[in-house]
């Protein structure tokens, strides 16, 4: 496994049933060799407790949080619950929450600094566009992303996920090449923005992730794991995933 970090993102998908299926699943493929900080899984908001209890083997991680600490906000879910129920990290800004539900860069730092600020571990996620990328704009496009993604967001309990938006779900994944030269950006920008302890930020690639193609990218010198979506839904996919870094 050596010190990849592998997270699968459940999007909305799950049920009581299928998790605890996938725990059996998975501790059977495991047998003892699954590290809760290298290995994480973010469920649905009512499958987090859940996961906590029948797979302790696995990270525990959300798919948003709220910036709100407690008060009216019907709806929202706040990083001190998500740490109440066990869970230690959590996704924002995903493109899917950008996409359909207008999230903003300031907003999407807001939510890092409150998901921090409970100990808990924030990943951040960027990525271009089809059209930035054909345009040539994808450089700059995600090197801005990230400092205005960041803005007061702490290098502590800080992973960053690049998901180019045209290899989520696509089947496209990046090549080992195109997020290679991502990565090597995005770490150049972490180091402008946090000086030597930027270098040793995890970067992960996400988008399309499959068995067949995590090695390749995990042999990036720049790729330090994978944020894994539909893959991460099937114990067998999932843990060649895991062990292919
Ligand atoms: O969005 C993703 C993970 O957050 C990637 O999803 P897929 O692996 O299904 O392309």
């Amino acid at each position: 496994m050596a010190d990849k970090l592998v997270i699968g993102n459940w999007k909305l998908f799950g049920s009581n049933e299928r998790i605890r299926e996938f725990a059996i699943e998975l501790k059977a493929l495991s047998a003892g060799r699954l590290d809760a900080q290298q290995v994480v899984i973010c469920t649905p908001y009512p499958y987090l407790a859940t996961l906590a209890a029948v797979l302790p083997e696995v990270g525990v991680g959300a798919q948003d949080c709220s910036v709100n600490t407690e008060g009216a906000f019907t709806g929202e879910v706040s990083a001190a619950m998500l740490a109440d129920v066990g869970c230690r990290w959590s996704i924002v800004g995903h493109s899917e929450r950008r996409q359909y539900h207008a999230e903003s860069d300031a907003g999407v730092a807001l939510k890092a600094v409150a998901v921090q600020q409970q100990g808990l571990c924030a990943v951040v996620c960027v990525g271009e566009s089809l059209e930035e990328r054909k345009r040539g704009d994808h450089i700059q496009r995600v090197a801005s992303q990230v400092r205005a993604s960041l803005e007061g967001v702490a290098a502590e309990n800080l992973v960053v996920a690049y998901e180019p938006i045209w290899a989520i779900g696509t089947g496209e994944t990046a090549t080992p090449e195109q997020a290679d030269e991502m990565h090597g950006v995005i770490r150049q920008v972490l180091v402008e923005l946090y000086g030597e302890s930027g270098r040793a930020l995890r970067v992960l690639y996400g988008g399309s992730v499959k068995p067949s193609t995590a090695g390749g990218l995990f042999a990036c010198d720049n790729i330090d794991g994978a944020l894994v979506g539909g893959a991460s839904l099937e114990a067998e996919s999932f843990w060649q995933i895991v062990t292919a870094a």
